[in-house]
């Protein structure tokens, strides 16, 4: 999707973070446009899960702006970024470990008003067929294997109707099954509802076909931002990340 002329979702502009002498993230600025998939890769310590811990507050850069829909949001807590439609998931999934998996979906909505109570309510339970985890809706959360939970708390970000949501791994060791449903609700979620998707993956070819933008960071500094076509195709990507074939070299 063409980013010409549309106003962007998410804007990441000159973003730095050190920790005591290390450089973790430098100058780094790219955009996520509305319902659209920015796929972020780079080698190991290369400042990507730094890189979403300052977009959604958890983290305070050292320089740069985070804007959602124009506005800066940076130095706001997870907490306001949320209720503005930050979403996140982790490396490790998070789930409410004695909840049952209805239970987690209804956690969000908490703070919501009780006239909005019954649609939200509607909505979990629609959001726990979509992922495929009907059948478990009464069992506690800690009884479902690691890939059920990655769909649980995909599913839990949900709930709310983020406009962007921020995946760290989200393949990482899942069953390939599993990784097929979230692939696939993924791209539903952005064709249906209009989302947003900011996903940190090492499984580059699936990334290449799920992403309308990709950005590579090498060494914390952005050494491609583009097309997944060209981003893979970029010197600085090959040399930084992916690697010479043996042909090739
Ligand atoms: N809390 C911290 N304190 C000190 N150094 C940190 C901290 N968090 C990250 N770093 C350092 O910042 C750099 C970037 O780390 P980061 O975890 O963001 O990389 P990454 O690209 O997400 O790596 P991976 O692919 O292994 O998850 C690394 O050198 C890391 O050691």
């Amino acid at each position: 999707m063409s980013e010409a002329g549309a106003e962007a979702l998410l804007t990441v502009d000159g973003i730095g973070k050190r920790f005591r002498g290390v450089v973790a993230v430098k100058d780094v600025s790219f955009t996520v446009a509305p319902r659209s998939v920015l796929g972020l890769i780079g080698p190991n310590g290369s400042g990507k899960t730094t890189l979403l811990n300052i977009v959604n507050g958890v983290l305070a850069p050292d320089q740069g702006e985070i804007r959602l829909s124009g506005a800066v949001t940076t130095g706001r807590r997870p907490s306001d970024l949320a209720a503005l439609g930050v979403a996140r998931t982790f490396q490790a999934a998070r789930v409410f470990s004695t909840l049952t998996v209805t239970q987690n979906l209804f956690v969000p909505l908490l703070h919501q008003r009780a006239l909005e109570r019954r649609a939200a309510h509607r909505r979990a339970l629609e959001l726990l067929a979509f992922v495929g985890l009907e059948r478990h809706a009464d069992r506690v959360a800690s009884e479902l294997s690691g890939g059920q939970q990655r769909l649980l708390e995909f599913a839990r970000t949900l709930v709310t109707r983020p406009k962007i949501v921020l995946m760290d791994e989200p393949f990482a060791g899942v069953h390939p099954q599993i990784k097929a449903t979230l692939i696939r609700c993924i791209r539903e979620t952005v064709a249906a509802e209009g989302a947003s998707f900011l996903i940190v993956s090492h499984e580059v070819p699936d990334l290449v076909a799920m992403s309308d933008r990709m950005v590579c960071l090498v060494e914390g500094a952005v050494a491609a931002w583009g097309l997944p076509a060209d981003v893979i195709r970029e010197e600085k990507v090959i040399d930084g990340y992916l690697g010479r074939s043996e042909e090739a070299a």
